[in-house]
């Protein structure tokens, strides 16, 4: 069975895959509670005869689909959380909640599952029809948005018998993922203090909320002192309650503490903790941190980036109709002139055979149509869980331009565009890409030594230790 074969049998199941993604579209979920989004998924995978393992590594809503036997053994990463306060009307060109505060699928989760599953179904037809050795492993992985549920996985061992990981993430540009991404770690610092009446009796009450504050004017002090790679960002979780004549007795922050790689993560987040523990101490309250979950960097494979590059070959330049083009420009527009500016930069440094007025044709598609050039330096984007899995085993991953050009991650233009056309291809051109590579790892046991040779050349002895601490359990 040929690869056009392959990419065939997968357009004859787009329709199935669209209604899923869009389904999963419509109820976002947070973190491990994706209830609906998972059913989404099984519903799929049950129609195509894998074999599901519901809620494994104490997630409910985590699973391991399975089809074939014998090596080798190939996983896809899929995910479906969604992010807060993105809610978006589907479709149109200017911010609008559907709901308002409400959940919003702002970084394409919806889409990346499904385009996983398109990339198993597509390697469990290629095992049926040729009778092949090898195996086929969907890991469905809740919380990849804070909650590192990969971690998790990989803290039960669930990756330990892949031969290679293979995932994808949507984007606004086409190109095999070879810069790495943020080691993290997430982490809940909870001050404890004393409630009165915040003009009766203000001495007794000893602020939560001061603390809180305190805690985080230091962090921002501490912002010069470290290196310039590292991010470090805050949420409130709890203020301590609405009523101002009440001191505060209680406050949670939620850090995100980030650097290239996870010991320089670990320092930070060991210097965050004295700060917080000096607001305690400026404040006389009770100070308990708590890790919720962490990542380590992500390690793209050179043999398996370099083969979903040459498939990615297959499949671009991406095309696309008139009206599609139409479409995003409605997007693009909302695109400031500085990003469009950047776009240019960014296509001339990478095309630097083309001239101005073919750069400028390429940097103004309202949807990137070329594949970018391979290279493995370039920024790390956020943080990925997909980090721990890299660890463990060689792992490849591709982006696809399926958002429009030029707008960020997390953005409600995302979330506008999570059901058009253009989204659903580009989900189409994953689950393609992914596919051909495993075909390709299946047929070649040369490859998947040479990627193991990388993978422990890139260890150096070192070996992968979850960096979530054992008494910690997934949480809503
Ligand atoms: N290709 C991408 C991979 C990850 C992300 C991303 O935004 N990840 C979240 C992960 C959050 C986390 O768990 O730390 C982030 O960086 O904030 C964006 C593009």
């Amino acid at each position: 069975m040929d690869k056009a074969k392959v990419i065939a049998i997968l357009e004859a199941k787009k329709q199935t895959f669209i209604e899923a993604s869009d389904q999963i579209w419509e109820t976002p979920e947070l973190r491990f509670a994706t209830n609906q989004s998972v059913e989404q998924h099984y519903q799929v995978l049950m129609s195509e005869g894998f074999h599901i393992k519901k809620g494994v590594a104490n997630m409910k809503n985590a699973y391991v689909a399975s089809y074939g036997t014998g090596s080798p053994v190939i996983g896809i990463l899929g995910e479906y959380d969604a992010l807060s306060n993105l809610s978006q009307v589907a479709d149109l060109a200017e911010e609008k909640a559907v709901e308002i505060g409400g959940n919003g699928h702002a970084c394409g989760h919806n889409l990346l599952g499904i385009g996983a599953i398109a990339g198993a179904v597509g390697v469990k037809e290629y095992l049926e029809e040729t009778g092949q050795s090898g195996t086929i492993k969907l890991y469905g992985c809740p919380a990849e948005e804070g909650g590192c549920g990969k971690s998790y996985l990989a803290r039960a061992g669930l990756f330990d018998d892949l031969d290679i990981a293979l995932s994808w993430h949507p984007m606004d540009k086409t190109a095999a993922w070879g810069s790495s991404s943020l080691a993290v770690y997430h982490v809940d610092y909870h001050f404890k203090g004393t409630a009165a009446h915040a003009a009766g009796a203000p001495e007794l009450g000893r602020s939560a909320l001061d603390a809180a504050e305190l805690m985080n004017i230091g962090v921002q002090y501490l912002r010069e002192h470290i290196i310039d790679e590292a991010r470090i960002h805050y949420a409130y979780k709890d203020t301590g309650g609405r009523s101002p004549n009440v001191v505060q007795a209680s406050s949670t922050l939620f850090y995100y503490i980030r650097a290239p790689k996870i010991e320089q993560a670990k320092d930070i987040f060991e210097r965050v903790n004295r700060i917080a523990e000096g607001a305690a101490l400026m404040t006389d309250t009770k100070l308990s941190i708590h890790i919720d979950s962490a990542c380590y960097n992500y390690i793209p494979n050179k043999t398996v980036t370099t083969n979903l590059h040459e498939n990615l070959k297959l499949l671009t330049p991406l095309s696309f109709t008139e009206e599609e083009y139409a479409y995003e420009q409605k997007y693009f527009d909302t695109v400031s002139n500085q990003v469009k500016a950047d776009i240019f930069d960014y296509v001339h440094a990478a095309f630097p055979d083309l001239d101005d007025e073919q750069i400028n044709q390429l940097a103004n598609e309202p949807i990137s149509s070329p594949l970018y050039p391979l290279t493995f330096s370039g920024k790390a984007i956020g943080s990925t869980d997909v980090g721990d899995v890299s660890w463990i085993v060689p792992t490849g991953q591709v982006f696809i331009a399926c958002e429009p050009h030029g707008t960020p991650a997390h953005s409600w233009q995302w979330v506008a565009n999570g059901k058009s056309s253009v989204a659903h291809k580009g989900f189409m051109t994953a689950g393609k890409a992914m596919a051909l590579s495993a075909i390709d790892l299946i047929n070649n046991p040369e490859l998947i030594k040479q990627a193991k040779k990388d993978h422990f050349e890139f260890l150096q002895g070192r070996s992968y230790v979850c960096a979530i601490p054992d008494d910690v359990m997934p949480e809503e």
